[in-house]
């Protein structure tokens, strides 16, 4: 797929019923992604405060040929101390919008953003060791799988293991 095909871009007050949809929709949010219901309120409450932006993370919304179609984020996360930090990505796509290669492009031009925003050295994801679209998508868009974290999500009764995944620039 042509790379121009998808962007990022921040959210609009038009955008917001993407964000509701994946609070109190299982298949909006992804199987993988699901958690329990969430206060569909929330994202316009932060999006009048910061437009969903702030220095410590984000959202933005994923088109594809002009059509929203799912939401990117990341995360600042520390190992150890307070220099020490990196962004944490994740996606969700709706289920109409899956398996086109979409989700490899939006993470790929995700990861371009944060390195050529700010002087971060290491953008990381993990994913459900179930969730193989998402390992094959950050593997497309250039992640290296690192290894197993045992126990680290609940999820449909049960604690899962999650695959750690990373781009360390270059
Ligand atoms: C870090 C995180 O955010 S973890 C949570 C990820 N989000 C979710 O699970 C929410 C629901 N799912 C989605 O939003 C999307 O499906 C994503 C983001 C996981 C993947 O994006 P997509 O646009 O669907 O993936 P894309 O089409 O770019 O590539 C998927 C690849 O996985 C492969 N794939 C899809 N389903 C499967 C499967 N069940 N088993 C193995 N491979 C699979 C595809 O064939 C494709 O690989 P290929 O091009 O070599 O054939």
């Amino acid at each position: 797929m042509d790379d121009a095909r998808v962007v990022l871009r921040p959210a609009t007050a038009e955008d917001l019923w993407v964000f509701e949809r994946q609070a109190v929709e299982p298949d909006a949010a992804g199987v993988f992604n699901w958690s329990g219901f969430r206060d569909v309120r929330a994202a316009r409450r932060r999006f009048e405060e910061n437009g969903l932006i702030t220095a410590d993370g984000g959202c933005l919304v994923v088109e594809h040929d002009r059509a929203v179609v799912g939401t990117v984020v990341w995360n600042r996360v520390w190992y150890g101390t307070a220099a020490w930090w990196c962004w944490n990505v994740g996606i969700s796509l709706l289920p109409e919008y899956r398996g086109k290669g979409v989700g490899t492009l939006a993470q790929r031009h995700l990861v371009a953003y944060l390195f050529g925003t700010g002087p971060v050295q290491r953008v990381e994801a993990y994913t459900d060791v179930e969730n193989l679209a998402e390992q094959r998508a950050l593997e497309k868009a250039g992640f290296v799988r690192e290894g197993v974290l045992r126990a680290t999500q609940f999820r449909e009764g049960r604690w899962r293991d999650m695959v750690m995944y990373s781009v360390v620039r270059r």
